[in-house]
């Protein structure tokens, strides 16, 4: 795999809480990683100022605010989450099949093609098997995220976010065709921190993700632009 196509795997997670560190990590980052995703902190704290933001440096922008909640709410606020013009948003699958249905066909009749493809968050890359017994789901992990991913394609979403140690089970399941988004990814150079499902980039990019969503990694990192090189590398040495 070349550089830029490495490089556009990349979506880097700005989990930040102020538009100049929007500034700051776009002028950083800005063409040497494929998109900046927005998610519960930044947007809690701006708003839809975030996205502009990210629009105007000429950023695209993946929505992670994991809609849960009454079909109606979730289908609202994705409509609305697709008005601002992110390239992927994202709900959680564990709503049901009818929220995400709703969800989808609202976007759909709405915006037709030109809309964000939408997401549902399987099991979180922070969870394991004692998370999920603790709330009473007593099947295994794997088992459940695949569940969670067939239902999610039959409700008419264009991909999941899952850890990249279910990529293998999930294409097998869902096709080639189905977006496979990745956080949980962590390079040799970086800590773990609260990650429990986790992977090396490359390891990732060979099982079959289409993007790897990397925080931490990259922005804790004392240079993040050589952070985010050094993974660029990683991932384009290590993918056929
Ligand atoms: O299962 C999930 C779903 C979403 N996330 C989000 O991805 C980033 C990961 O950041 P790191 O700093 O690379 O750990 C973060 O914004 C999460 O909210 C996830 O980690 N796992």
């Amino acid at each position: 795999m070349n550089s830029d196509e490495a490089r556009k795997k990349i979506i880097f997670a700005l989990d930040v809480n102020g538009v100049a560190e929007i500034d700051r990590y776009a002028a950083l980052l800005s063409g040497k990683v494929g998109m900046f995703k927005v998610g519960k902190e930044l947007f809690t704290a701006c708003g839809r100022e975030a996205v502009q933001t990210v629009l105007r440096h000429g950023g695209e922008v993946f929505l992670d605010l994991k809609y849960h909640d009454i079909p109606n709410t979730v289908a609202k606020a994705m409509v609305e989450a697709s008005r601002m013009g992110v390239r992927l948003a994202n709900l959680h699958a564990l709503g049901g099949a009818e929220m995400m249905e709703t969800a989808a066909n609202a976007v759909r009749s709405e915006f037709g093609d030109d809309r964000p493809r939408l997401l549902a968050v399987t099991i979180l890359t922070s969870s394991t098997a004692e998370t999920l017994r603790r709330v009473g789901i007593e099947h295994p992990v794997d088992q459940m995220v695949v569940r969670l991913a067939r239902l999610a394609q039959e409700s008419g979403m264009d991909g999941v976010v899952a850890s990249p140690l279910e990529i293998g089970l999930i294409r097998e399941a869902c096709g080639p065709d189905f977006l496979i988004v990745t956080p949980g990814v962590r390079p040799s150079f970086a800590a773990v921190d609260d990650q429990k499902r986790i992977m090396a980039p490359a390891e990732a990019v060979t099982a079959g993700a289409d993007y790897l969503v990397i925080g931490r990694p990259i922005a804790k990192a004392s240079d993040p632009a050589a952070a985010a090189d050094l993974i660029v590398e990683e991932i384009a040495g290590g993918c056929p």
